[in-house]
C-alpha cells in the first residue's frame, strides 16, 4: 500500500449503509410501529415521531433524564436498532469548500455556488437537489457577507435554519415540522437563544467513514436517546442515513444510551461539557463508580508490578498502586506532566492544521515526557497527544520522501499506543477502536521504503518493533482481520463494517496475496540456495 493511499482511506467517500429507504422518505427503514407505548397527554404529532420507531423500541419517560428509547426486545453487538434519514443535514463552515453540501462526499473538483459563493457541490444535480432549501440560505449568506461579517453560522445553526425554512415550505402543521417540535417539547416556544441552546443538544455530528467530524444533523427518534459515558449503542458515520448500532447485547426492558461527548476524557472534564452543552449532570454508572481507579487517569506503579495507581491531584498527592500499595513517590513530576501537557493539547488542538510542523515538534517533545513520568497509554492528556502525534505523521508521510521509513516506523508506533490506550477505556467493537485498529494494520501494509537490515541476531530481531518484511506483513494482516470484526459490531454487522469494514476486506485478501507470493519466493531463494550449494 502506498502513503498517498493510506492519505486517501482516511477520505472515502462511499456510502456504508445497505438498508434501503426511498429517496424522498422522512421516515425509519423500520417496521412502522403500532404498539409503542404512548403517554395519553402526547399529541397526535407525537404520533408521527413515533412512527419512525419499530414497533421493538418503546418510548419512556423517567425522572432522571426525561423520555428515553427502550428496548422491547433483546439484541445484540452489531445489530442497527434504528435507521432513518436525518431531517436535515447541515457541512460544518471548515468543510463547505472541501465537501459537497448536499451529499457531503469530498471531492477535488466541486463547483461553487455562484451567488452566495460560499457552499460547493459535486455537479449540478447535488445543487438542483439543494437548491429549494439552499436558495434561502443563499441569501442569508449573501447578507451576512455584504455586511462585512466574515463568520458564517455554526452548522448546528445552519441546520435549524434549514429546518425553519422547511418549515415555512410544508406549513406548521405538517408531520415533519410536528416531529422536529416534539425535540424536546418546550424548545420551540422558549426564547430564541434557549431554544436554539436546546436545539443544539439535540443534533448530531456527522461524520465520514473514518469518524472525521463533517457537520450536523438532526432526526428526532434518535434524539430520544440519551446519554451515558459507557453506551451500549453508538451513531457512527451518517451519512445518508443516521444509523444506531448496538454495541453490545441490549437486553429487553433496558434503556437505549449513547454518549454525547468523548468518553475517553475523565469524569470531570466529560462532566463539564455534558453540563456546558446539554445542560444535565451525567448519573451513569463510570461517573457514580467508587472503582479505585479510572485508566484514564492512572499512572504505572512504581515497583513496575503492572499495576496502575490514581493520578494524583493538587488536592490529593497521596497515590497508592492498587495492585502492590506501592507508594507513588514522583508526584510532583507527575502533576507538572499532566499541567505542560493539557497546555500542549490546547496548542497542538489548535495548531494542528495552521501549523502542522509546530504541532508536531509539541507532539513529539511532549508524548516521551509524559511516558517518563508514568502516564498509562489511556491516561489524558497522553491518549490525546498520541492520536494526535499519529495523525500529524500520517499526514507528513507522502511528503518526506528521505525520512519516509523513520516516520513512518513512528506511525506505527504511535498507532500502536494510540490502540493500548483506546483498548483499556472503550468496549471491544466500538467504531473509534475500529477505525484506530484499521490505521495501524494499514500503516503496517504500507510498503517499506527502506526497511532496516536485519541485525544478524534473533533476540533482537525478536524484540524490535515495527518488525519488518513478511514479520510486518503477518502483523498487518493479523491486525487488519481484527479490526474488521470490531468495525463489524461498531459499524453495523449487515453493513460489513461500514466502508471501512469493506476496504479492510479488500486489504485483507491484498496481504494474503503478497504473503503469498513472499512465501513462495522465499521458497524459491532456499531452494536455489540448496542447489547452488550442492
Ligand atoms: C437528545 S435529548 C434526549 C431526549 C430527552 N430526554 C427528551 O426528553 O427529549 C438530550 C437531553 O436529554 C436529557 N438527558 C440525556 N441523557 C441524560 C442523562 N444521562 N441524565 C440526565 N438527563 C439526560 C438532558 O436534558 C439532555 O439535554
Amino acid at each position: 500500500m502506498s502513503f498517498a493511499k493510506l492519505k486517501a482511506t482516511r477520505e472515502a467517500k462511499q456510502s456504508y449503509v445497505t438498508p434501503n429507504i426511498p429517496e424522498n422518505s422522512q421516515e425509519s427503514s423500520a417496521v412502522p410501529s403500532q404498539a409503542v407505548h404512548q403517554p395519553a397527554e402526547e399529541t397526535a404529532v407525537t404520533e408521527k415521531i413515533y412512527k419512525a420507531i419499530p414497533d421493538y423500541l418503546e418510548s419512556r419517560t423517567s425522572q432522571t433524564s426525561g423520555r428515553g428509547l427502550w428496548m422491547k426486545q433483546s439484541c445484540s453487538p452489531g445489530q442497527i436498532i434504528l435507521a432513518v434519514k436525518p431531517h436535515a443535514a447541515a457541512l460544518s463552515n471548515d468543510r463547505m469548500d472541501s465537501h459537497c453540501s448536499q451529499c457531503f462526499g469530498a471531492g477535488n473538483s466541486l463547483k461553487r455556488c455562484t451567488k452566495c459563493q460560499a457552499v460547493y457541490y459535486c455537479d449540478s444535480m447535488c445543487q438542483n437537489i439543494d437548491w429549494p432549501l439552499h436558495k434561502h440560505e443563499c441569501a442569508a449568506l449573501q447578507r451576512i457577507a455584504a455586511s462585512g461579517d466574515p463568520s458564517i453560522p455554526s452548522d448546528a445553526i445552519r441546520c435549524l435554519g434549514r429546518i425553519m425554512w422547511k418549515r415555512q415550505k410544508q406549513g406548521p402543521t405538517s408531520a415533519w415540522v410536528g416531529s422536529i417540535i416534539n425535540i424536546q417539547p418546550s424548545a420551540y416556544e422558549l426564547h430564541t437563544h434557549l431554544a436554539i441552546s436546546l436545539f443544539v443538544t439535540n443534533t448530531f455530528t456527522i461524520t465520514d467513514p473514518s469518524l472525521t467530524p463533517l457537520g450536523a444533523s438532526v432526526s428526532p427518534p434518535v434524539a430520544l436517546i440519551n446519554h451515558s459515558c459507557d453506551p451500549n449503542a453508538v451513531v457512527p458515520a451518517q451519512e445518508p442515513l443516521m444509523q444506531v448500532i448496538a454495541l453490545r447485547e441490549i437486553r429487553a426492558d433496558e434503556e437505549i444510551l449513547t454518549a454525547y461527548v468523548d468518553t475517553t476524557l475523565p469524569k470531570a472534564m466529560r462532566q463539564a461539557a455534558l453540563r456546558e452543552t446539554y445542560l444535565f449532570s451525567c448519573g451513569c454508572q463510570l461517573c457514580t463508580s467508587v472503582a479505585d481507579i479510572d485508566p484514564r487517569e492512572s499512572v504505572w506503579c512504581p515497583k513496575a508490578c503492572g499495576g496502575m495507581c490514581p493520578a494524583p491531584t493538587e488536592e490529593d498527592s497521596l497515590s497508592r498502586c492498587t495492585k502492590c500499595k506501592a507508594v507513588l513517590q514522583k508526584t510532583d513530576e507527575v502533576l507538572d506532566a499532566l499541567r505542560i501537557g493539557q497546555q500542549a493539547l490546547d496548542k497542538v488542538t489548535a495548531l494542528q492544521f495552521s501549523d502542522p510542523a509546530k504541532a508536531r515538534q509539541l507532539t513529539t517533545n511532549l508524548v516521551p515526557i509524559l511516558t517518563s513520568a508514568g502516564l498509562t497509554p489511556a491516561s489524558h492528556p497522553l491518549l490525546a497527544l498520541t492520536r494526535l502525534h499519529q495523525a500529524l505523521l500520517i499526514a507528513e508521510l507522502p511528503g518526506a520522501p528521505a525520512q519516509a521509513q523513520v516516520l513512518l516506523d513512528e506511525a506505527i508506533v504511535a498507532a500502536t499506543k494510540t490502540l493500548a490506550g483506546l483498548g483499556a477505556v472503550l468496549r471491544a467493537g466500538h467504531p473509534v477502536r475500529g477505525i484506530a485498529r484499521t490505521e495501524l494494520g494499514k500503516l503496517l501494509a504500507v510498503d517499506e521504503p527502506a526497511p532496516a537490515p536485519n541485525s544478524g541476531s534473533a533476540a533482537e530481531e525478536a524484540l524490535r518493533y515495527p518488525p519488518s518484511g513478511a514479520k510486518r506483513l503477518r502483523l498487518a494482516l493479523e491486525t487488519l482481520v481484527q479490526a474488521r470484526a470490531e468495525l463489524g459490531v461498531g459499524f453495523g454487522a449487515p453493513n460489513e463494517g461500514g466502508a471501512v469494514g469493506r476496504e479492510v476486506r479488500e486489504d485483507i485478501v491484498r496481504l494474503e496475496r503478497e504473503l503469498g507470493v513472499w512465501k513462495k519466493g522465499l521458497g524459491e531463494a532456499l531452494r536455489d540456495a540448496r542447489e547452488a550449494g550442492a
